[in-house]
């Protein structure tokens, strides 16, 4: 990555209230570059997506469920359902050492370059699961601190997908391309949830919309 990318991603996540170590900086660094690399032989991101577009539409607009993730001690095992090419959860795990992430995806050339990532960056706190969240749903009832999702399908499909899995502790996070403020899941078309925060701000150079809930079950 050039120094002028460099600057963006450690401008765009002081922007987001985030203060990115210089490690974490390095291994988003190496992440960006196979992205781009490996996005000239598969299908990872849009065609003609940039360095610095894709730092700030999918590296920083990912960072910023961090602070929804180290506001207490509790252990954090998040689940990213739908990965793709690791949005939000592979960078996330780049970025906090301390907590675990799982990835499910199912389109196996996806997950040959999340693991790819995963060996070449030596993340010990992350893995892949090639399949669809719905074959393992009941099996991992419980076993998430938080769940999220970025692009895969509307809520209430999600919220259907995922609710096997969930308890009532479980936080939800939705990422939403909305400016508008979200007060009731029914808006969204969803029953039997509750929001349990809200979180808007713009992404920091093109300053797009974005809306982070957390949402609980029951
Ligand atoms: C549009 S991509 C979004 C990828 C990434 N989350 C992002 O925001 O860049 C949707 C991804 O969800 C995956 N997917 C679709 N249905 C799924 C399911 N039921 N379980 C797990 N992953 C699924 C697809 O294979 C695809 O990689």
């Amino acid at each position: 990555m050039s120094e002028s990318n460099r600057r963006l991603l450690l401008d765009g996540a002081a922007q987001l209230g985030i203060n990115l170590e210089p490690a974490a900086c390095e291994r988003l660094q190496v992440y960006l570059n196979e992205l781009m690399k490996w996005n000239q032989r598969i299908n990872l991101i849009a065609r003609n997506t940039g360095e610095q577009q894709a730092i700030e539409i999918h590296f920083l607009d990912s960072l910023a469920l961090l602070p929804l993730l180290t506001r207490t001690d509790d252990a954090v095992h998040l689940l990213d359902v739908g990965s793709g090419a690791g949005f939000p959860g592979l960078v996330l795990a780049c970025v906090l050492p301390e907590a675990h992430f799982t990835l499910v995806e199912p389109r196996q050339k996806r997950v040959s370059f999340l693991r790819h990532l995963i060996r070449l960056l030596e993340l010990r706190n992350a893995e892949v699961v090639a399949d669809r969240v719905e074959a393992h749903a009941a099996a991992w009832h419980g076993r998430f601190s938080h769940v999220t999702s970025r692009a895969v399908a509307e809520p209430g499909v999600f919220l259907q997908l995922i609710h096997p899995l969930v308890t009532p502790a479980t936080g939800v996070i939705l990422m939403l391309a909305r400016k508008e403020p979200l007060t009731r899941l029914s808006e969204a078309g969803v029953s039997g949830w509750q929001i349990v925060e809200t979180i808007r701000f713009t992404l920091p150079f093109s300053e797009a919309p974005r809306l982070l809930a957390v949402v609980h079950s029951g």
